[in-house]
């Protein structure tokens, strides 16, 4: 298997774009939870979402993750894949006879989320801003929003912010990815292994449900920072400026309490079961193909 045969048509089928058009409803309420404390809680965020904005309200911001999950998949199923065969020297067939450590689906997990988190953070800040617009669809005569689309918000960051403005919040993303990407890859290797018949290969419904609780616990170990990092793409535009991630943590408890950790927390976990079962399913099938 090589790196670069591997990584662009992996991306596409891995991309998973189909779960992310179906969660990304629960994406813009989990980010309004997390950013604005006008909403009183889940249904009163999805009442107000829908009266104000209408259905379309729930899917802004789509775009540029749906065109950037091929390429956002490819670097870290690429990168991990790949870590994986240095570490192991096994291929991906190989290993189902001789498992990998759980030492080395880790770390491999966590290069993979380190290096995506690079690729991944303009993307996720224009969908964050976006999402964060309370707009309805402009009528003539209303209020236009501070951005029109994906392309005018990127640009007008990057005319009032500078090219770095691009990367706002980049550092918490970071952080964010790097450990939990290594316990999703633990958390499906595992499941995957404990399910399996010595040898063979995971059945696709142990793929769906090892992917499912993968997305599940990596998401609930990431809320902490998710939160964080979603605060700090928003930060200057509603005043609030934040000295770095720690100083965001630190203010958002004292005015919150450490509760504030957890917005968004069962939002992300119900939306990361069919996201991440469908991306891992994709991925197997990609690797018996291609591996
Ligand atoms: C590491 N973290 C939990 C943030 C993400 C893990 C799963 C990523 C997947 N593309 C999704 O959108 O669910």
């Amino acid at each position: 298997m090589c790196v670069f045969g591997w990584l662009f048509p992996s991306g596409y089928a891995s991309s998973g774009a189909v779960g992310l058009v179906l969660g990304h409803p629960f994406d813009t309420v989990k980010v309004r939870l997390q950013t604005q404390t006008t909403y009183r809680g889940i249904a009163d965020c999805m009442v107000r979402i829908y009266r104000h904005e209408s259905l379309l309200g729930f899917f802004k911001g789509m775009s540029f993750p749906v065109a950037s999950i091929a390429v956002v998949n490819s670097v870290l199923f690429g990168v991990y894949s790949n870590a994986l065969l240095l570490l192991t020297a096994t291929s991906h067939q190989e290993r189902r006879a001789q498992p990998p450590s759980y030492m080395h689906i880790f770390l491999a997990g966590c290069t993979g989320g380190f290096l995506q988190a690079y690729f991944l953070a303009p993307f996720d800040l224009i969908k964050v801003r976006l999402q964060n617009q309370t707009e309805p669809r402009a009528q003539p005569g209303s209020p236009r929003p501070r951005y029109q689309g994906p392309m005018h918000c990127a640009a007008s960051i990057f005319q009032e912010e500078g090219p770095r403005g691009l990367f706002r919040g980049a550092w918490a993303l970071t952080l964010r990815d790097t450990p939990t990407l290594g316990i999703y890859f633990i958390t499906y290797e595992g499941l995957c292994h404990q399910y399996t018949p010595e040898g063979q290969n995971p059945s696709s419904a142990t793929v769906l449900v090892a992917g499912g609780f993968a997305g599940i616990a990596s998401w609930v170990t990431a809320t902490p920072l998710d939160v964080i990092k979603s605060r700090m793409q928003m930060d200057g535009l509603r005043g609030k400026v934040y000295r770095g991630v720690l100083d965001c943590m630190v203010s958002s408890v004292r005015q919150e309490g450490v509760g504030v950790f957890l917005r968004g927390l069962t939002i992300n976990s119900a939306r990361a079961f069919p996201v991440n079962a469908v991306t891992f399913l994709s991925y197997e099938y990609l690797l018996r193909w291609w591996g």
